[in-house]
């Protein structure tokens, strides 16, 4: 059962935040969420890039990471953003640093419209890669992945989180939509390698196999950085088709997610209630 309980105007702020200068990319990103909120009023859904606070590089996360507390800046930022707005606030991610363990994350907070940290998801899966003439990175040289999968209930409905190559996995979005969730958003920073084969493919994938929505946000492109982000942040409806879609600049996009258009994909291709958990209940059994 999906619980979007009524139409929904959702923002996706694809900026360039990620320089190294956190407080300037913090200040932006607050510059186009006012933006958003102006140009398409009643949103109640916004989303920020993967590693919008400062840059996406393994030698850089240990060095900007935050603790997860109230007075630290970016913590404090989206709070007071998310109140100000009054939305429930995808943070994008950030590097978060854990005392007891000194352990480095790559972390998306969530935001109620009072600014209370509803959800912390850590990226589960690292992005560790090496495609010969194209990327070689490898996020497990500096950070930790996180152990838990995250489904956020917001006042519109539930909706799951994973941060980049997260999506890889489809675990994560069935078990969310398994929990009711109508959407799974992520947070990401694919790149102009990967992002051409696949960020689109993986997206709808993920819509098809849940019949739910997708929501990719990515930070624009900047020609000249060390890593070239893809842009293309969008929306994928539960049918599979991409509904609103950026180029790769800075450019919010906009959309209404409908609970009818769950409703009625659901109908047709009743693929979510015809699951044989008799015979895949655990698809990890296999494995061991
Ligand atoms: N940057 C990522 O985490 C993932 C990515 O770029 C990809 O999966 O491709």
């Amino acid at each position: 059962m999906s619980v979007l309980k009524h139409k929904l105007k959702v923002a996706l702020i694809q900026f360039a935040g990620g320089t190294p200068d956190k407080t300037a990319n913090l200040k932006r990103a607050g510059t186009f969420v006012a933006r958003a909120m102006k140009e398409q009023p009643g949103t109640e859904l916004v989303v920020l890039p993967e590693c919008f606070n400062s840059v996406y590089a393994v030698d850089q996360f240990r060095r900007n990471a935050e603790v997860i507390k109230d007075d630290s800046p970016s913590v404090r930022f989206l709070s007071d953003l998310a109140r100000e707005h009054k939305i429930t606030l995808v943070g994008g991610s950030i590097p978060e640093l854990e005392p007891s363990t000194d352990c480095v994350f790559n972390t998306c907070l969530v935001f109620d419209s009072a600014g209370n940290i509803i959800a912390r998801h850590r990226k589960m899966h690292l992005f560790d890669v090496d495609i010969p003439n194209g990327i070689t990175f490898r996020e497990s040289d500096t950070l930790t992945g996180g152990s838990e999968t995250t489904t956020v209930g917001a006042p519109f409905g539930s909706f799951g989180v994973g941060i980049c190559y997260d999506i890889r996995f489809p675990e994560l979005a069935m078990i969310s939509a398994r929990r009711g969730a109508f959407a799974m958003v992520y947070p990401s920073a694919f790149n102009t390698i990967t992002g051409p084969l696949h960020w689109h493919m993986l997206a709808k994938a993920r819509s098809i196999d849940n019949e739910i929505y997708t929501i990719l946000c990515s930070p624009a492109r900047v020609p000249g950085s060390g890593y070239q982000a893809y842009g293309h942040s969008l929306v994928v409806d539960p049918q599979g088709t991409v509904i609103a879609e950026a180029g790769e600049g800075e450019e919010i996009v906009y959309a209404e997610l409908d609970p009818d258009a769950i409703a009625k994909v659901r109908r047709g291709i009743p693929v979510t209630t015809q699951r044989r958990f008799d015979v895949y209940k655990d698809v990890s059994l296999d494995a061991k």
